[in-house]
């Protein structure tokens, strides 16, 4: 299964983008990072609606569409694992994660999800969340194949 993360802002190097790094890299499926951000000063609804613009661009057609929002869903990750392995074990091909920008994602994206999905209620700064994703990721594939990494 390939995963698309398309991700608003681009990293610099540092520890966030070093830990977004560690986990990707050890992925089994194979994963591309996609950046992108729309380079003027808007207000907050326009820039959400042109970041979901250039989000949604960036989806492979045919994909299971995960935005990440403080306000989806915040799934046990033995329960993320099951939904992305009852998505692979259905034939979907491909997986994409969409993480907004410093307003949230736009309600377009919202509602063409087929999961939102929380890290818990808090907000967490967009480049930190990669990391966060890519980490629950390579947790889900461990937790799949039945490595002790994850234990309940
Ligand atoms: C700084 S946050 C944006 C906060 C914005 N005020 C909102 O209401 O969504 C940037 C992005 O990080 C991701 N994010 C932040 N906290 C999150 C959480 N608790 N769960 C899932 N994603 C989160 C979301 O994709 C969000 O659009």
């Amino acid at each position: 299964m390939r995963v698309t993360i398309a991700a608003i802002g681009k990293a610099k190097p540092g520890i966030l983008r070093d830990l977004y790094r560690h986990y990707a890299e050890r992925s089994r499926w194979p994963v591309v990072l996609k950046e992108m951000e729309v380079k003027a000063k808007l207000p907050a609804p326009e820039m959400m609606a042109r970041e979901a613009a250039l989000l949604l661009e960036a989806v492979p057609s045919g994909a299971r569409l995960v935005a990440l929002d403080e306000r989806g869903r915040d799934l046990s990750s033995a329960d993320l694992a099951a939904t992305l392995g009852g998505w692979r074990d259905g034939g979907t091909g491909d997986i994409a994660f969409v993480i907004g920008g410093a307003d949230g994602l736009d309600e377009n994206v919202r509602r063409q999800a087929d999961l939102l999905l929380a890290f818990g209620r808090a907000t967490w700064p967009h480049m930190m969340v990669r990391g966060m994703l890519a980490e629950q990721l390579y947790r889900a594939q461990q937790i799949l194949a039945g490595h002790p990494y994850h234990r309940e």
